[in-house]
């Protein structure tokens, strides 16, 4: 409105508003008008009495001329400070104008401009988030230290399912830089027999398993001939032993898993008991295994909303922990392999009962079935062939009670199996004390094989571990079974480290595994070894890529818990937090 004015003054202005130094612009068109508007007004005062004196008041009214010089007379009018405040408001609304303008040229008009923006500044925010969440996350960890039993070490593919390519491609894993000498150098004079007894690494002169004053096996144990024909399973089932179900290079495990990949399918069963579908599959001369079948392809994740109680089973997992507990050196897990079964021939024809009702055809014309159990035996969970060929693992089957019965044991760090209550392990800190005092953990080998276990399931991830068993007849000095695995295998990119509670609660380790595991980490990776291992396997590749990194990576965890134990000993007063779980 100031600029529209034709007098002197506003003309006088107008160059003004393009000055750059706006301070010293206004400040000259100010002084200027003080000036020029005293003369200006009387000038004009006398000419608007003129006109008033010759027009009549239609005239007056109907003139174009009327309001502007209304306004000229209300601009003239103002002081100078109101002047100055227009003047600065004009100014700001130009301004943001101008502003509005430029920002459209950057998000709307400039094509150029919008996507190169908004992709560095969208990285920028990302890359800041990122970096501030894992620092966080590192940082908590850290103070945190396992207090809540948990620790997550998530690498960059935490999708559930990804569809294998170039993420499965093996990593070449970086040299070790830490090599556990001091580790190795207890070991080392635990060999040479100059150790005293050491409270965390048990030497070899005081494990049951290692020095075993006697072994017997079922055989002997029940005085029980093997006839001329025996099957490799009968063999095997007398042969399993005190101290161990089958000795290191045992040639009856091979034969014992052809037998089972290759004989043929004479009738298959459910097996009652259990919480998921499991099938008894019977071949010729009596031989038995366990069927667990194929539900989802190897590189499909635990969902991550389910508990461990109500993880899927997953066939594979089955299969590479009996390769990985031989690997170890345990062989406390019976053999397992993988076989592809034609559903019609070799499960349909061959069973009876009211399994057969449910068998159909799917709606993408696959065969099949879902038979009776407590969970995911229906339709929604149905399981398929493709059409009609089905991947299973084949555990060997475990001999009859009548031959050799089998103690069940509550495992001591029992999950809770409930969605929100603890687990007393989990709540009282002290809990191993009270576990070592108490029989059958407070002699001989029993609480050195729940500590083997822990480390193998935490190797191989696996969270459901209620319950063990042992066989009878051997008393108390004996080895825990590996059996049911089928949760195994389910987070590649997720170390649980409340599974290796008993370890980290116990501070307790055999000599002979941890020289294993110092074995895989300075040398031929477990990965490496499990590869290859499972390679003789029919259905393999058994295990997808990144399960067998994370075996590599849990490792240096385990090793890592045991030094923190040593430390523990040697400087007990700085360490007086059980600081792990
Ligand atoms: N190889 C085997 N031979 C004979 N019996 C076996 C064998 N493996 C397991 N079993 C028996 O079958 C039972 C159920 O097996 P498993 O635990 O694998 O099934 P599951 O459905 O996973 O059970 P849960 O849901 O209780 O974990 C076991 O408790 C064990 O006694
Ligand atoms: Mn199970």
């Amino acid at each position: 409105m100031l600029f529209e004015h034709r007098g002197n003054v506003s003309v006088g202005c107008r160059p003004v508003i393009h000055c750059r130094n706006l301070g010293s612009a206004l400040h000259f068109c100010c002084s200027v008008s003080g000036w020029a508007r005293a003369r200006w007004r009387r000038r004009r005062r006398a000419r608007d009495a003129k006109r008033s004196r010759s027009r009549s008041p239609e005239d007056h009214a109907r003139s174009p001329i009327a309001p502007r010089t209304k306004t000229a007379r209300i601009m003239l009018n103002m002081k100078l400070k109101e002047r100055l405040a227009l003047a600065v408001s004009a100014f700001l609304v130009l301004f943001t104008l101008m502003l509005v303008v430029d920002l459209q040229m950057d998000y709307g008009i400039s094509g150029h401009r919008v996507p190169l923006h908004g992709r560095v500044s969208n990285a920028d925010t990302e890359d800041k988030g990122r970096s501030a969440y894992i620092e966080f996350r590192k940082r908590f960890l850290q103070k945190s230290n396992g207090s809540n039993g948990s620790r997550e070490y998530e690498q960059s593919a935490p999708s559930e399912t990804s569809g294998g390519g170039v993420e499965a491609e093996p990593r070449t894993p970086a040299p070790p830089t830490d090599r556990y000498e001091d580790l190795q150098r207890i070991l080392f004079i635990q060999i040479q027999g100059k150790a005293e007894d050491h409270t965390v690494i048990i030497p070899p002169h005081r494990d049951l398993n290692v020095l075993r004053p006697d072994n017997p096996n079922i055989g002997e144990m029940e005085d029980l001939e093997l006839s001329l024909n025996a099957s490799n399973l009968e063999r095997f089932q007398l042969k399993i032993a005190q101290h161990e179900l089958y000795e290191e290079e045992e040639p009856l495990v091979e034969h014992l898993l052809k037998d089972m990949a290759t004989s043929p399918i004479l009738h298959v069963e459910q097996k009652e008991g259990g919480t998921q579908l499991k099938l008894i599959i019977d071949y010729p001369n009596g031989v038995q295994a366990l069927f667990k079948p194929m539900r989802f392809a190897r590189d499909v994740q635990t969902l991550p909303n389910h508990f461990y109680f109500s993880d899927y089973e997953r066939h594979y997992a089955e299969i590479a922990a009996f390769h990985l507990d031989r690997i170890l050196g345990f062989r406390r897990a019976m053999p397992v392999v993988g076989r592809v079964l034609n559903m019609t021939t070799e499960i349909y024809d061959v069973t009876e009962g009211d399994i057969l009702k449910t068998f159909f055809v799917s709606p993408a014309n696959n065969f099949c079935f879902h038979g009776k159990c407590s969970y995911y035996c229906d339709t929604g969970h149905a399981i398929c062939g493709n059409p009609d060929m089905l991947e299973g693992s084949f555990a060997a089957f475990l001999p009859s009670s009548d031959i050799a019965e089998r103690k069940v044991w509550r495992h001591p760090w029992r999950r809770s199996y409930h969605k929100r209550r603890k687990a007393q392990w989990e709540l009282q800190s002290d809990y191993c004390d009270t576990i070592r005092t108490t029989p059958p953990y407070d002699s001989g080998r029993r609480l050195l094989d729940l500590m083997d276990m822990s480390i193998f399931d935490f190797l191989s991830g696996n969270m459901d571990r209620h319950h063990y068993e042992t066989f009878k007849m051997f008393g108390n000095e004996t080895f825990t079974l590996h059996l049911d695995q089928g949760r195994a295998f389910g987070k590649a990119f997720h170390d649980e480290l409340s599974i290796l509670a008993p370890l980290l609660q116990c501070c307790l380790v055999r000599h002979t595994t941890l020289s294993t595991l110092l074995k895989f980490h300075n040398g031929v990776s477990l990965s490496k070894v499990l590869r290859d291992s499972l390679k003789k396997d029919p259905v393999d590749p058994v295990l997808w890529e990144p399960h067998l990194a994370a075996l590599d990576r849990r490792i240096v965890i385990i090793l890592d818990a045991i030094r923190k134990c040593i430390d523990k000993i040697d400087t007990p007063l700085q360490n007086e937090v059980n600081d792990f779980v």
